[in-house]
């Protein structure tokens, strides 16, 4: 699969119901050293000082350009961008040079503790913590309700970051100049919508808060790029007021949160550092002054130490400092309003260690649950160390910190013929088939299974003519169709001794090291991991990704061989009866589809949780013969097939555009795609309807296409099928394993005697 390929971003944002505000922060940009997982390690400070390399992240623009789409992750928000030639509005103070000196040297100082969690990736932290399930932006909400926000790189003149206190401004609204590559606000945030109207309405509640290592006045050398900081008390939010691009004033919100712990020193504290000095109070120590407006008649606090103004944005004195002409950038909160602490009022219920505990439980599996519901996948944190880490493994969980050891197995419980009878009579009731009329449409029954044929065109522009381009055939097995045979039957394709069945349960028995790998910007802090599970068997199939734990066929386990077999025959069958049909006088593309059939040397096995699928990709790659062919088991499966340029559709409604073709791949069907243009042309993607699935497709690697000498005595070596194995084939229309060019039944290699 071309898999950086235009995978669709798969899942909207979770538990939010705003695309979050603020994207891919700046310094994402800013290099950032992870600290080795031990807690001696030092990180490595992002120096705050402008000539700071820049890693070129892509930016979303970029990503999308590059085609990566397989993450199990988030939309991507739609961004407006300033043009060139808009100057950048924030000019560098003297008080902005001392406070990047202060920063500086705090960078160099050692924290007090250690967090209790921490990640160093931003999908293990949002798999990993249901307060701050977002995987872009920087605050969760749920039901207009916040529930955890992060801090990072996007920081602003006035932003303060204590050991107790933290002031930030509120996302949403700004563009990124693509000149500095910075965001910038260019009009009035509007109050009355996302992120700050999720906050308005909830001062005074607590919200856990997270730190990223890129965040300029972080207090000290943190030891993690991720870390949780711990319950915080939303106390104030106001407006202010700065300048935009333009040099005209626009309006911001402003939010300030305070520890609630109070009388423990805060991990992130300097070490060494007083209490005093570190910014740690107690309410009734300090207090910020307030007055009332007389125009609107309404309090605000002296936030400033330029003195009082009135912080209503809507009057007349909003953000007017006497008769000065205040520059914004110089503007700094007063002492006082630092340092003054809210007497928490802990109603025992509300305990927000209670409510929304730092340190989430582990998953437990209960009788009635299988091991694979959505819950399954995510990630948890350590109970050990406090790394968050993602559910890579199909087994279950082992921490992504180098030193620890900890590892929580969840074998999946079997899944049943029952079950699965269960979610295919329920997808049966919620699938809607589509064809294109363009597409033909044939149909032949062959041993037990209905094939249907689909000739697939290029959908013409009008008045062209309509030329094919390959085919997908569709092998449904018929014991799940109209008509079903009688499950006892020796002669069902799914319940006979050595049928689809039995093939399911020997690849649940069996480990088949089943991973999730990077689908986004891979091994970079953003990094995104794909919603399936997968392993590789034969020829590798990409190099760099999934090719470094490739298994060879000689040690391939028995499912994986026989599928081989099975699929080897789909395959051959396939392009045997689509130039059967293409000869009924349908144009072609000449010498696209050919007609005979290259073997296959590879074979991808995909495992699926609830809820996990496989985005808009196509399998392209020029490495790649014609003929792809897969397997299903398990869970039914929506597979469905989108041109890649809807006539007269802009790119932004492509999610509304209807597939060309859409087929439900139940437990024991095969699916065979031939010709290398469906692939250029379309676009697949497959949404499983259950709880548990495997797909199993295979590919024929070309020999010829790797050009790495070293590469291709691998590809070569790896995609040879042991003799024992290339002695048999699979008669489908038999329904029987023989050997190769007989009618001789062969029992396979490694079935019990
Ligand atoms: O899950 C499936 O059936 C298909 C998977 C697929 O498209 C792929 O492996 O490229
Ligand atoms: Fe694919």
């Amino acid at each position: 699969m071309d898999g950086a390929s235009e995978r669709a971003p798969t899942a909207p944002v979770p538990a939010t119901e705003q695309a979050p505000s603020v994207l891919v922060p700046t310094t994402e940009d800013a290099p950032y050293v992870p600290a080795s997982a031990t807690k001696e390690a030092p990180y490595v400070p992002v120096s705050a000082t402008e000539d700071a390399p820049s890693v070129p992240v892509p930016t979303t623009e970029q990503a999308r350009k590059r085609k990566n789409a397989d993450a199990d992750n988030t939309t991507e928000p739609k961004r407006r961008r300033l043009s060139r030639n808009q100057t950048n509005p924030v000019e560098e103070t003297q008080k902005d040079i001392e406070e990047r000196e202060e920063a500086k040297r705090n960078r160099g100082r050692e924290p007090h503790g250690s967090p209790r969690v921490w990640a160093e990736k931003r999908a293990a932290l949002s798999d990993s913590l249901p307060y701050f399930r977002i995987h872009q932006g920087s605050l969760q909400t749920q039901n207009m309700v916040p529930k955890g926000m992060l801090i990072d790189s996007e920081v602003g003149p006035r932003d303060y970051f204590g050991s107790q206190v933290i002031i930030t401004s509120i996302g949403g609204g700004r563009v990124r100049d693509e000149s500095t590559g910075k965001m910038t606000r260019e009009t009035d945030q509007n109050d009355q919508k996302g992120d700050c109207k999720a906050l308005l309405g909830h001062i005074g509640k607590t919200i856990p808060v997270i730190a990223g290592a890129g965040h300029s006045k972080y207090p000290v050398n943190p030891p993690h790029y991720y870390c949780v900081l711990g319950h915080f008390q939303i106390t104030d939010i106001w407006a202010e007021k700065s300048k935009n691009s333009h040099n005209k004033d626009v309006k911001f919100h402003m939010i300030r949160l305070e520890k609630v712990d109070l009388k423990t020193r805060s991990w992130f504290a300097p070490k060494g550092v007083s209490p005093e000095v570190a910014g740690e109070f107690l309410p009734g120590e300090y207090a910020c002054e307030k007055q009332t407006c007389d125009s609107c008649r309404a309090e605000s606090k002296t936030k400033f130490t330029h003195g009082w103004t009135c912080l209503h944005k809507k009057c007349e004195k909003f953000f007017k400092f006497g008769d000065s002409d205040v520059k914004f950038n110089d503007l700094r909160y007063n002492d006082n309003f630092l340092r003054e602490r809210t007497q928490y009022s802990e109603v025992p219920e509300d305990n927000p260690e209670e409510v929304c505990p730092i340190v989430p439980g582990l998953p437990q599996q209960d009788d009635d649950s299988l091991g694979c519901e959505a819950l399954f996948k995510r990630g948890i944190v350590c109970p050990k160390c406090g790394c968050c880490s993602n559910r890579i493994k199909w087994q279950g969980w082992y921490c992504l910190n180098d030193s620890c050891d900890f590892e929580l197995l969840m074998p999946i419980k079997l899944v049943t013929p029952e079950k699965i009878t269960l979610q295919h009579e329920d997808a049966m009731l919620k699938f809607k088939a589509w064809r294109d009329p363009e597409i033909i449409h044939e149909e032949v029954v062959i041993g037990l299974y209905k094939v249907h044929i689909y000739l697939i065109p290029v959908i013409p522009d009008d008045g062209k003519e309509k030329v094919f381009i390959g085919s997908i055939i569709h092998f449904e097995a018929l014991s799940y169709s109209e008509g079903s045979s009688d499950p006892e039957a020796s002669d069902n394709l799914i319940t006979r001794t050595g049928g689809f069945n039995d093939l399911y349960e020997e690849m649940q028995t069996q480990d088949i090291k089943l991973e999730r790998r990077g689908a986004k910007n891979a091994n970079h802090r953003i990094e995104e991991l794909t919603s399936h599970f997968s392993a590789n068997f034969g020829a590798p199939y990409k190099f760099g990704v999934v090719v470094k734990d490739s298994v060879a066929f000689a040690n391939a386990p028995k499912p994986v061989m026989e599928t081989l077999l099975r699929l080897t025959w789909a395959g051959g069958f396939g392009v045997k009866e689509t130039h059967v049909k293409l000869k009924q006088n349908h144009p072609t593309v000449e010498h696209k589809i050919p007609e005979d059939f290259k073997p296959f040397n590879e074979e991808l096995v995909l495992g699926y949780f609830e809820n996990s699928k496989i985005g808009a990709h196509d399998d392209g790659e020029k490495e790649l013969g014609p003929t792809v062919a897969s397997l299903s088991l398990g869970a039914p499966s929506v597979m469905s097939w989108h041109p890649k340029k809807p006539k007269g559709l802009q790119a932004e409604d492509k999610a509304k555009y209807k597939p060309a073709l859409s087929i439900l791949l139940k437990h024991g069907d095969m699916m065979v795609m031939h010709g290398e243009l469906i692939q250029k042309y379309y676009n697949h993607s497959v949404t499983p309807m259950g709880l548990h699935r495997f797909a199993m497709t295979c590919r024929h690697i070309k020999e010829e296409s790797i050009l790495d000498p070293e590469q291709r005595k691998r590809s070569v070596a790896d995609g040879k099928i042991p003799d024992e194995w290339a002695a048999r084939e699979y008669n489908g229309t038999k329904d029987k394993f023989v050997h190769r060019g007989t009618d001789v039944e062969a029992p396979l290699p490694g079935t019990p005697a």
